[in-house]
């Protein structure tokens, strides 16, 4: 199995928010943690009222291609205790693949719609793309260009509300 990059997207906005977040983020630990960020809160993204989120991004590089990356999150979610509900509703744990590197340098390129890469929506969410720039200043998101230009490009007033989270660590 060829070795992977993925960065990746937590979010939470049920329950013990900063415990799943954590949780996550402990557990990848074992599956080759790269970098974290702190968490941040922020406003929900898109149509559906439900309460602030927590999230954070998290670079992990390990045995698991792109595939093996959106199980891994998957099993990150049904350890929180996700269970089904509506597209962009409420939950206690979500992990997005937002993108993911061969180690030859070269981006995983995907319209399948069960594994899409790059997350088609990463792009235009400041709760992925300010807390991915705070840890990784260099980062670029493949096709849409540098994570710094995509958040100088969005609402100021969308990048202010993403806030850092004071009761971290
Ligand atoms: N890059 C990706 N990362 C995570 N899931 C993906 C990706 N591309 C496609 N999917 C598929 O999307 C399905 C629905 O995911 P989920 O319920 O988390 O969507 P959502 O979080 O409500 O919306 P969004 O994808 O906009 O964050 C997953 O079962 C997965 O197969
Ligand atoms: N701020 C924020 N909003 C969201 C988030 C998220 O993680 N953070 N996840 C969603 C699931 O699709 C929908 N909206």
């Amino acid at each position: 199995m060829p070795m992977a990059r993925a960065v990746l997207s937590l979010g939470a906005n049920l329950g013990d928010r900063a415990g799943a977040l954590r949780g996550a983020i402990e557990a990848l630990k074992d599956d080759g943690l790269v970098a974290r960020s702190v968490l941040y809160e922020t406003p929900p993204w898109g149509p559906v009222e439900q309460p602030p989120y927590l999230n954070a991004v998290v670079v992990v590089r390990g045995d698991r291609d792109a595939a093996g990356w959106l199980a891994r999150a998957h099993e990150l979610e049904q350890a929180a205790g996700r269970t089904r509900e509506v597209r962009w509703g409420a939950r206690t744990l979500d992990v997005d693949v937002v993108t993911v590197t061969g180690d030859d340098g070269a981006p995983v390129l995907s319209d399948d719609p069960a594994l899409t890469l790059p997350h088609p929506r990463a792009h235009e969410r400041a709760f992925v793309l300010v807390p991915w720039l705070s840890l990784d200043p260099t980062a670029v998101l493949p096709g849409r260009g540098r994570v710094a230009d995509l958040v100088a490009a969005l609402p100021p007033e969308d990048v202010a509300a993403v806030a850092r989270w004071e009761h971290l660590q």
